[in-house]
């Protein structure tokens, strides 16, 4: 099972965001919103519309109060209201409507980052794999492209809106009266130091949060996966311990993040109504003074208050915009990826032989330790060839070769006589048909699961193989028999079941070369015969390479290459192999001895 590195939810960040390039970053990701200028443009001018209306607001409050209410001069009411009114539902409308369309076109946006991600994924060498665990690649399709779809639906216009309101407030205050705009003003150191506290600790005890969760998502992700293993070695209670130590852990930092994430909005009430209470004293003093009006004082409580929010809200967008970034980043980087790109002179091999050849190959995964050594093999078109060595000697090496997973580092691989780096991937690889110990299925019919290869196969064909295979007649008795939906990599079949639909899949492929990981594992006799007719049936007609398990397949081979430490130390057949009493005759006898002397008897 995929280790799946968690993130955290958008709001907060695991670790604080290591950008490397955030200019660059920015701008690529600006070509994302290019081909939504328009939509864009208009976002920004609902943003300063609604914004700049919010900061007339309190202005036009005080002149109600001067105007209307102090000279009782009530016949003007009806007139500011319906101003008010208006003002208060155009910005509404305004809110309303730009939440609409980058709402909208967030998703649009994110909606393109998967599917050129998942696209790219297609293209990817499988050794990008070694180096980067599947749950990190999950992780940067899934969360990342959602902290980027929260930032572009909420972040931007938040902080163009704040932006504009605090320097428009500012504006206001000091244009209607300088001596209460520093009464306002004063405040803001203190708003400054208690976010910036609070804040750090808060976002600290998130990051912990964040980290533990993680943690106990993979004790039980492992628990689950590893349950049968957990109960035959009776670890229960150790397992336990473990998980309730974390669950603790979780607890305190959580109570911990939770009561210091919630002193905030308090503190900030404290200081916002020392603010007012400062306006309104101060206020009230200038006004016996003659220096300002009563409705002057109602305006800056209107202004003080939107102050404040801002100025709280700006720092946290701006975390979450660089949030963003890191993952738009981390999205980058796997778009950088150099693709697995054919040559464009390679060639298409329509009507193959199945001839194989290893000449001098050398290769190593790290460009470090070579994993094979001078390999050099030749096996004719149709030959069956099994491929023997202890575990690490480099037989799922030549495998990965062949169908070039990855590229050799010297000498040549010959398909037909044709070096395979000059041949398209997609050919070379329609020309080769695995079936491997592990089967992989999908959650599909079982019908679409043998037809994966083939899409244009028709039910009577699928079949046709499922009954050469013989796989059909446990097929028949699943609960809606070739229509029966596969689930989980098809956990609710048995790995014998499992094998048999991909042996017919590749059958129905009718692939020119053919590639086997035997089964070691136990599967009941009944079963192992049906899967070895069918590996026999499958092999008709076609080179075949079997890394094999099991004598009879070694014994029927035509050619045996027997490899140990990533070169082949012997190649002949079974009697042959066994008579020079070499590498091949020692492994027989301490892998297969009781078998070969049954056999034998
Ligand atoms: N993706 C990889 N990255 C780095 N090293 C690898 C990788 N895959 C295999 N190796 C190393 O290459 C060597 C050969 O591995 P390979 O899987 O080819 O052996 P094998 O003969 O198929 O073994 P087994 O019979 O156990 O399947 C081993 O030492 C292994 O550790």
């Amino acid at each position: 099972m995929p280790e799946i590195v968690r993130r955290p939810p958008h709001e907060i960040p695991v670790n604080k965001p290591d950008l490397k390039n955030p200019r660059g970053t920015l701008k690529r990701f600006l070509n994302y919103l290019k081909p939504h200028t328009i939509l864009l443009i208009v976002v920004f001018l609902f943003v300063v519309l609604s914004s700049l209306m919010n900061v007339v607001t309190p202005y036009l409050i005080g002149k109600i109060i001067d105007e209307v209410f102090i000279p009782m001069a009530f016949e003007k009411l009806f007139r500011y209201l319906l101003i008010l009114g208006s003002f208060y539902a155009i910005i509404s409308l305004s809110f309303w409507i730009q939440g609409k369309i980058m709402l909208k076109l967030s998703q649009e946006i994110v909606f393109d980052l998967r599917k050129e991600l998942f696209e790219k994924l297609q293209r990817i060498p499988i050794g990008f794999f070694d180096k980067t665990s599947h749950g990190d690649v999950i992780s940067r399709i899934v969360n990342d492209t959602d902290n980027i779809n929260n930032v572009l639906a909420n972040s931007i216009t938040q902080t163009f809106s704040g932006i504009i309101t605090l320097a428009g407030a500012a504006f206001m205050m000091l244009k209607v009266n300088i001596l209460l705009s520093l009464v306002t003003f004063s405040v803001i150191p203190l708003t400054l130091l208690a976010t910036r506290i609070i804040s750090q600790r808060t976002r600290r005890y998130f990051y912990e949060n964040q980290r533990v969760l993680g943690e106990l998502n993979g004790i039980i992700e492992e628990d689950i996966s590893g349950l049968s293993v957990i109960k035959i070695f009776t670890r229960e209670e150790k397992e336990l311990e473990k998980f309730n130590k974390s669950n603790e852990n979780l607890r305190e930092i959580g109570v911990k993040a939770q009561i210091f994430s919630g002193i905030l909005g308090p503190i900030m009430n404290m200081i916002n109504n020392l603010g007012f209470a400062m306006v309104s004293g101060f206020g009230g003093w200038f006004a016996l003074k003659g220096i300002v009006t009563v409705g002057t004082i109602a305006t800056f409580i209107g202004y003080s208050r939107q102050f404040t929010r801002p100025l709280n809200e700006l720092s946290n967008q701006f975390n979450m915009i660089q949030m963003a970034l890191a993952s738009a980043e981390r999205i980058f980087e796997i778009m950088d990826v150099e693709e697995e790109n054919d040559d464009e002179k390679s060639v298409i091999i329509s009507e193959a032989k199945g001839e194989i050849e290893f000449r001098n190959v050398w290769f190593s995964y790290d460009k470090e330790v070579p994993i094979l050594k001078n390999v050099s093999f030749h096996i004719k078109p149709g030959q069956k060839v099994a491929l023997v060595g202890p575990t690490g000697s480099g037989k799922t090496t030549i495998v990965n070769l062949l169908m070039r997973f990855y590229d050799v580092d010297a000498g040549q691989i010959l398909i037909d006589g044709v070096d395979i780096r000059k041949i398209k991937r997609v050919s070379l690889r329609s020309i080769i048909g695995i079936v491997l110990q592990d089967t992989i299925l999908f959650s599909k019919t079982v019908k679409e699961n043998i037809g994966y290869g083939n899409p244009d196969s028709t039910d009577n064909e699928i079949e046709k193989a499922a009954k050469l295979t013989h796989a059909d007649h446990f097929i028949k008795h699943l609960p809606h028999g070739y229509n029966t939906i596969l689930t989980d990599n098809g956990e609710d079949l048995s790995q014998g079941q499992r094998q048999l639909l991909s042996i017919t899949r590749v059958f129905l492929a009718n692939p020119k070369i053919l590639i086997l990981d035997e089964a070691t594992s136990n599967i009941d006799t009944k079963t192992e015969k049906s899967i070895q007719t069918a590996m026999w049936k499958l092999m008709e007609g076609r080179t075949s390479i079997i890394i094999a398990h099991r004598l009879n397949t070694v014994k029927n081979a035509d050619l045996i290459i027997v490899m140990k430490g990533g070169e082949i130390v012997e190649i002949g057949k079974h009697e042959e192999l066994l008579q020079s009493k070499g590498f091949y005759h020692e492994l027989f006898t301490n892998q297969y001895g009781i078998l070969l002397e049954e056999n034998e008897s």
